[in-house]
């Protein structure tokens, strides 16, 4: 049942580990900053990882866009995912491609993934948690969650609210990030519901200082979490954010009212008085081995 996955290259791995994702609007913003200056400014303020959306353009012109990005995100070493469009994400070498749920019906995963190749980054959008456990099990990399708050930018698209954040922190093994409507307004609430990844639109793209913008979401987002940890755990590499045993028991919800315990990490048993150091490292292996308490 529980299968331990391939170890995953570097540069993916660590391409995986982005916290704000800037997403384009337009080719320019009301200030008159031109989209790449503006991505520009928001990888300058800590935007981790770009996306070009770009939902009514000809395919030339989206073709040029993806080309200016694809150059800026190189300088600056920020990976590049294109929405929608495989066949544009392999013509200009992007890191990868989100998908929608719509735009599944086009492409699967598992096509983007013939096309692109293993080291891409594939994201899927989803709504709620049956999409997003549908989306792990197809071979996505990250989850799109949204949108969390209603957002002009979506039209029509009911907003899933922050207890789809929290299904999620405890059910996906897979990175996610929270999308929709997000501002430096409500951003605490979307961290608080247990996202480490947060994306933006218009709180980019229509502020008059795109780099402050992205500098303040940074800021927030370090008060809340720490980076996750890729682990194994109970066989099943995933992302984890427990630091120590009883973080870890707290994170994957299991009652220990319940259960008893024997914890392995990496493959020694570790006694009881030690569950609350910080022990959980990068790549750790754990396993909690479990008893049903009996009468
Ligand atoms: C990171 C991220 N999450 C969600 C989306 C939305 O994708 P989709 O549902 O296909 O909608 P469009 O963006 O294509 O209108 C996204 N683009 N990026
Ligand atoms: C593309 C997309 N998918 C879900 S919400 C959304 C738009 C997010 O935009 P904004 O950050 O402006 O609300
Ligand atoms: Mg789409």
């Amino acid at each position: 049942m529980f299968q331990q996955q391939e170890q995953m290259d570097v540069n993916k791995k660590s391409a995986l580990q982005f916290s704000l994702y800037a997403i384009t609007s337009g080719s320019s913003n009301m200030y008159g900053q031109s989209m790449v200056d503006v991505m520009e400014q928001a990888i300058l303020g800590g935007a981790d990882i770009v996306q070009l959306r770009n939902k009514a353009g000809s395919r030339a012109e989206i073709m040029e866009q993806a080309e200016q990005l694809r150059r800026l995100t190189k300088r600056y070493q920020v990976p590049f995912i294109m929405n929608d469009d495989v066949s544009i994400a392999k013509e200009v070498g992007a890191d990868g491609v989100h998908l929608g749920q719509d735009d599944l019906l086009q492409t699967s995963v598992y096509e983007a993934r013939n096309i692109l190749g293993d080291n891409a980054i594939i994201g899927v959008s989803t709504h709620h948690l049956d999409q997003a456990l549908a989306a792990q099990h197809a071979g996505a990399d990250y989850i799109g969650a949204g949108p969390v708050f209603a957002t002009p930018t979506k039209p029509g698209r009911a907003a899933v609210s922050t207890s789809y954040i929290q299904q999620l922190a405890q059910r996906v093994t897979i990175p996610f990030v929270a999308i929709g409507g997000i501002s430096l307004d409500n951003a605490s609430e979307v961290l608080l519901a247990g996202a480490y990844r947060l994306c933006a639109v218009r709180a980019i793209t229509d502020s008059a200082e795109p780099r402050a913008v992205c500098e303040q979401f940074r800021s927030l987002m370090q008060q809340y979490r720490l980076p996750p940890k890729w682990m194994i755990c109970n066989g099943v590499r995933r992302e984890i954010y427990a630091v120590t045993i009883e973080q870890l028991i707290d994170e994957l919800t299991i009652s220990e009212k319940q259960k008893h315990f024997v914890v392995e990490l990496n493959k020694e048993i570790l006694p009881r008085s030690r569950w609350s150091e910080p022990l959980l490292t990068e790549e750790a292996s754990v396993e909690l081995i479990t008893f049903v308490g009996g009468g």
